[in-house]
């Protein structure tokens, strides 16, 4: 039987990069990579459509759930479908996914696994959405912007949710629970009412330049961190100077990293943050002291450090050196009995794509 077969490419991200909490995200070079292969009969209205087969080699493989009501990318690649009025999967689908990012470290991973379920279901669906639009559906899924809009666009992004008119925030108002429900195993075609397609537009970003000598050091210990235990601890509500602390720092940050060469006596300061790291600290044993003893002054080469996304991932951003500095922090998590993974990473500056594979 012939079959059209397709690759889809997610990168892993950043977030925040010090002040720019849920607005700053960079792609970095790991990835998420689906190989979908889709028989050419196969349409979602054959009477008894065969599930989509998911199987997953790399890291954490062995954590995913695989079947396709339960798995995160096919889970989100139904929600898109079913808005679509296309209420199951096209019949015999198989999907190998080879997975680079850790899972819960703060480097993207369900943000890549929205995205890659976001281009799934427009495969399937032949919908043919532009980027804008499929990442109306991220953001109703994952509803901050940073990782999903860093992981579909690429590089050095600032995002914000645009505020809505009331009809359209009803729309975008329904629970996560309506948008990815639970589906009971044997749901069929006919399960449940379809979610409605989501307002257009919902987020905005830009992308800001990046110097071409900065690469990404992230530390990883080795240990998970849900990002909703981590929000968890974040205060409702900040004082005036914490905030104009960060919005000082990040108007400076946004240009300072596409400046070439970069002035680590700018970036190191502007890279303070006093709105998320001050309190994910109790979570992660050793921040405080990395973010104060690595500098530009004891290790060369150093631009400016912080915690990836939620954690407990920590990023350097740096020119040079970058074996002494990921071995520096390392000696630092090592003293709190933790160990880790590390990886000096390039910015990704094309983002998230699909190619259709040719046989041979
Ligand atoms: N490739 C994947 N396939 C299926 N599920 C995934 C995949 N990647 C991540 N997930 C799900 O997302 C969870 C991790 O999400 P979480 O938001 O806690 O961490 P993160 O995205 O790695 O960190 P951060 O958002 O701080 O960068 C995993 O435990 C798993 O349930
Ligand atoms: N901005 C988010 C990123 C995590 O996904 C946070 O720090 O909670």
């Amino acid at each position: 039987m012939s079959a059209r077969r397709h690759k889809i490419h997610v990168p892993c991200t950043s977030a925040n990069i010090g002040p720019g909490f849920d607005v700053c995200g960079i792609a970095l070079s790991l990835g998420l990579d689906l190989v979908v292969t889709i028989p050419s009969s196969s349409t979602s209205s054959t009477p008894s459509p065969v599930l989509p087969k998911i199987i997953y080699t790399g890291l954490d493989s062995d954590n995913v759930p695989l079947s396709p009501y339960k798995n995160l990318l096919t889970r989100v690649a139904l929600y898109v479908l079913r808005s679509h009025g296309i209420s199951t999967f096209p019949s015999g689908v198989i999907i190998e996914a080879h997975n680079e990012i850790p899972f819960g470290r703060g480097l993207g991973s369900s943000g890549a696994a929205v995205i890659a379920g976001v281009l799934l279901g427009d495969l399937l669906g032949s919908l043919n959405l532009p980027k804008s639009r499929l990442l109306d559906f991220a953001l109703m899924v994952e509803r901050h912007p940073d990782n999903v809009t860093a992981a579909l666009m690429g590089g050095f992004v600032g995002s914000y949710l645009r505020e809505l008119s009331p009809e359209d925030m009803s729309a975008a108002s329904i629970p996560l629970a309506e948008v990815l429900p639970e589906y009971p195993p044997d749901a069929g075609p006919d399960w449940g009412a379809n979610p409605p397609l989501p307002p257009g537009g919902i987020g905005h970003y830009v992308r800001f330049g990046w110097a071409k000598e900065i690469k990404a050091i992230a530390v990883s210990p080795r240990f998970e961190l849900a990002t909703a235990k981590a929000r968890g601890v974040l205060p409702e509500s900040y004082t005036r100077k914490d905030l104009i602390f960060n919005l000082q720092r990040l108007a400076v940050l946004t240009t300072a990293l596409a400046r070439s060469p970069p002035d680590p006596d700018l970036i190191y300061d502007a890279m303070g943050d006093r709105v998320h790291q001050p309190y994910r600290m109790t979570l992660i044993p050793g921040l405080p002291k990395i973010l104060t003893t690595l500098t530009p002054t004891s290790h060369p080469g150093l631009l400016g450090i912080c915690l990836s996304g939620a954690g407990p991932t920590i990023l350097a951003l740096a020119t040079h050196n970058f074996d002494q500095i990921a071995e520096e922090i390392q000696r630092i998590f090592k003293e709190e009995t933790i160990d880790v993974d590390w990886n000096v990473l390039d910015i990704d500056e094309r983002g998230s794509w699909v190619e259709e594979l040719k046989e041979g």
